[in-house]
């Protein structure tokens, strides 16, 4: 058994904080909030973030993260995408051995257009870093934690690091694949965050399931268009961390990134929404990542530069979505001769 520390006590940190103590690893989850680790250690519950879940007793908080770091090798780091480099930076100032760095956050950052494995080797210098790991598929926090079946994928370039995680976390409910595609699991899981938003706007504004579809599987094209562009395998977006992780967030009410959408739809303005949601939306920010990143590289991304419209030049939802439904007339698949 080993000892991991859980970097961010939210809902999937605290969720796969669950996995890893039924798996009868010792597990220290470290917050940053006096109040919510005494609820953790003292009640076994995080109601502010997993209402109603009773958390194994194997799962230790901590409010010191010198002490959720004592002699421990495998750190899980489950803080937003905006608070990562942050958090790394106090790791490092930390850590006395080489660590190996599990990430299942779901962002990419605007300004620099990076992935968080890009981030994570920046921040982290290479005598406390042995190995990045992704962990990454259609998994809402609620669902893991009431213990439903769940599949998931382990990325790393090394593989054997990912076959370690793999089996940190495997079990009767929680299954885990491995890829070495770590570029396009993180793109699946980044993307996917910007067509749930668009799905929630979608159904706001009262259309059903023709645009969910329309939504998901044109979002996947222009997902897997950035994803070739920037080196990823295009099958990689066939499988849990693309098409899997858009089906399960695009359509369920557990998604921050649909109910913010739908929010919007609406009518609720992005400042009204955020306000509400006390939980990450990583789509918006994401968005203007993409927007730009696609810009630059020359991709074509409608439905990311529609939603970059109506979150960020004030653009009315109703309008994007006409806007999307009157482009030029095009062919479906791409890469195919036209006769
Ligand atoms: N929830 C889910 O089902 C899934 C989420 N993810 C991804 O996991 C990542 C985390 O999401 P999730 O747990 O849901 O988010 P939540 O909003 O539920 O929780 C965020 C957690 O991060 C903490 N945090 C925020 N900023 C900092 C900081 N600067 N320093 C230390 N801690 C910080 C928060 O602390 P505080 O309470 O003090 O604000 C809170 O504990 C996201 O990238 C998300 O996309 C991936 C798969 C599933
Ligand atoms: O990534 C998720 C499920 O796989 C969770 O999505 P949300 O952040 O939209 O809740």
């Amino acid at each position: 058994m080993e000892k991991i520390a859980v970097v961010g006590a939210g809902s999937w940190g605290t969720a796969l904080a669950m996995v890893l103590a039924d798996n009868h690893h010792e597990v220290r989850l470290w917050g940053n909030r006096q109040e919510q680790i005494e609820e953790i250690n003292t009640y076994h519950t995080n109601e502010r973030y997993l209402p109603n879940i009773k958390l194994p007793e194997g799962v230790k908080a901590y409010i010191s993260l010198e002490e959720a770091l004592d002699g421990v090798e495998n750190v899980l780091l489950v803080v937003p995408t905006k608070a990562i480099r942050d958090v790394l930076a106090e790791v490092c100032k930390i850590a006395k051995q080489p660590l190996t760095i599990i990430h299942a956050s779901k962002g990419i950052e605007p300004g620099t257009s990076k992935r968080i494995t890009e981030m994570i080797a920046e921040e982290m210098p290479e005598h406390l870093l042995n190995d990045i790991v992704v962990l990454s598929g259609p998994s809402h926090a609620e669902e893991v934690a009431l213990r439903h079946p769940t599949t998931v994928t382990s990325a790393s370039s090394n593989v054997k690091a990912a076959e370690k995680v793999q089996d940190l976390f495997m079990n009767a409910y929680f299954r885990v694949y491995t890829n070495p595609d770590v570029t396009g699991v993180e793109l699946g899981g980044a993307l996917k965050n910007i067509i749930a938003l668009c799905a929630g706007i979608t159904d706001g504004l009262g259309y059903g399931d023709n645009a969910k579809a329309a939504l998901i599987t044109r979002g996947l094209a222009e997902i897997t268009r950035l994803g070739r562009a920037m080196g990823a395998n295009p099958l990689t977006f066939a499988g849990l961390t693309g098409m899997g992780d858009l089906i399960v967030t695009c359509t369920s009410v557990h998604s921050r990134n649909w109910r913010a959408g739908n929010m919007l739809g609406k009518g609720h303005s992005l400042e009204e929404v955020l306000e509400s949601m006390g939980m990450v939306v990583e789509g918006v920010r994401t968005t203007k990542a993409a927007y730009h990143l696609a810009k630059e590289i020359g991709v074509e991304m409608p439905i990311t530069s529609a939603l970059y419209g109506v979150l960020f030049e004030g653009k009315d939802t109703k309008d994007a979505v006409d806007y999307l439904m009157g482009r030029i007339r095009r062919h479906e698949v791409e890469d195919i001769e036209i006769f």
